[in-house]
Parts: structure tokens; sequence; C-alpha cells
């Protein structure tokens, strides 16, 4: 049995390995788990899972123990979180060396980015796009302009320390060449902008860096695996399985509060 990834693209991580086991030619089964059908959310345990519901396609967390996405199934290995994940591919199939340089400073410069990344432009990112997109469905209210300013401003703080401490003048994040860091946080800044927050508009550093990383990996495969964020403004209500929309009602409350 081949590789399988388990993805949703409308998932940041997922578009990462999407894009760079794509760009590199991997050959891999495209299994699509639909996050906003609740698909993921069968674990296959009370109280998500009332008894009788389907099993989503995840099988329970017989492929992701966490039962989330992406995942990876290689013949009887199975394989949790994106980075560990695409490390496994870069090492597997032998991707270039930029993407996860053998120099060991180079390498360690990529874990510095990939470290931090999580809390840091992950964290508010999807804050911003939960708040922005899912909140006000929950609601039924448009988002109070007080509380959009202000995961905004969470957001502007983090893409800061970014530009000026990460990429600072450099044409990638170590160097001249992109690595996994640069392609892990261009999914990521993607996401905001998915909820209408063009945040390359006021930064040109950025909006070159964009460039730079969308012409390394292919800006066609870019283009595609971004398709279904950026038309996630017209999410309604009706295409989200209600159990996840409560779900996002507790954690978002739980976050504004
Ligand atoms: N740290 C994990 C994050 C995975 C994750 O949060 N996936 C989300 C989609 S972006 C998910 O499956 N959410 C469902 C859930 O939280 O149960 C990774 O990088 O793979």
């Amino acid at each position: 049995m081949g590789l399988e990834l388990y993805l949703d693209l409308l998932s940041q991580p997922c578009r990462a390995l999407y894009i760079f086991a794509r760009t590199n030619n991997i050959p891999f089964e495209f299994k699509h788990v639909e996050l906003m059908k609740g698909e993921w959310w069968r674990r296959g345990e009370p109280p998500r899972n009332p008894p009788g519901a389907p099993r989503g396609v995840l099988g329970a967390g017989k492929v992701n123990m966490l039962m989330k996405v992406p995942a990876l199934k290689d013949g009887s290995f199975t394989l949790a979180e994106s980075i560990a994940i695409l490390l496994y591919l870069a090492r597997k199939f032998k991707t270039p060396d930029h993407w996860y340089p053998a120099d060991l400073q180079k390498r360690a410069k990529v874990d510095e980015y990939l470290s931090w990344q999580h809390v840091n432009i992950r964290g508010k990112g999807s804050k911003l796009f939960l708040t922005k997109v899912l909140l006000p469905l929950l609601t039924g209210q448009p988002l109070s302009p007080e509380k959009l300013e202000g995961v905004t401003e969470e957001l502007n703080v983090v893409l800061k320390q970014f530009e000026e401490k990460f990429l600072q003048d450099k044409p990638f994040i170590v160097g001249n060449e992109i690595s996994l860091a640069d392609l892990v946080a261009l999914v990521e800044l993607m996401q905001p902008v998915g909820a209408g927050y063009n945040l390359f508009e006021e930064r040109p550093k950025l909006a070159e860096w964009r460039s730079r990383v969308e012409e390394a990996v292919g800006k066609q495969l870019c283009q595609e695996a971004h398709e279904g964020i950026l038309n996630a403004k017209n999410l309604t209500a009706d295409k989200i399985a209600p159990e996840l929309l409560e779900h996002f009602k507790h954690q978002l409350l739980k976050q504004s509060s």
C-alpha cells in the first residue's frame, strides 16, 4: 500500500503538506477529510460521537491518534503532526537540501522558526480567521469593531516580529533558498487573507517574500491549494456540521472571555 495523506485544504498544515508533496513529486493518495462536515469530529467517544453515529475518515483514531488533520499513513505506519510529517517526507524522499538543510546552523534556523510559529503566527492567524469568519455565523451578528481590532492587533504584533526578527532583509527565512520554514509560514499567513484581512497589502517586504515563495513552489500549485480558503468568506452556517458549530462556539467564547 502506498503513501496516504489525510487532508483538508482549508487547514493550513494540510496545505503545507500538499504543496510540499506536490512540488517535490512525492507520490501520494489524497484522502479528503472534510473538516466542515465534522468528519474528523467523529472520534468514537461520547459526547462528541453519540452512539450509532458514523465513524469519520480518520477511523476513530486509527490514522491519527489525535484525530486531527493532517495525518499520514505509509503502509502500516501512521503519523500525526504536520511538522513531523514534513520531516518524514523530506527524509524518506531525500528532497533537495534547501528544504531542511544538512548544515547544522541552517537547519537550526529552520527549527527555530518552526518552533516559534505555533503559538505566534499560527495561533494569532487562526484566531483572527475563527473570529472573523466563524463567530458571526455562530452568533448571527456582525463582529464588533472592537473585537476585530483586538484580534487584528494581536496578529500585527507577531507579523512585525516575523518580518523584523525572522525574515529581516533576506530573500527567505534561512537565506537565499526556500526552506520548510517559508512554506509553513506562507500557508499560515494565507488564513487571515482567507478571512478578508489582506495582511500583505501594507507590508511590501512580506508581499515580495510571498511572491518568491510562490515562485519557488509553483504559482499555480499555490493557487490551487489556497482556492478553498480564499473563498472561506462566503461560508454559510448551513455548510457546517451543527456539532462543529457548537464546538467552535465554546472555543471562541472561551478565547474571547
Ligand atoms: N499541530 C497540528 C495541528 C493540527 C490541527 O489543529 N488540525 C486542525 C485543522 S487545522 C484539526 O484537525 N482540527 C480538528 C480538531 O481540533 O479536532 C499539526 O501541525 O498537524
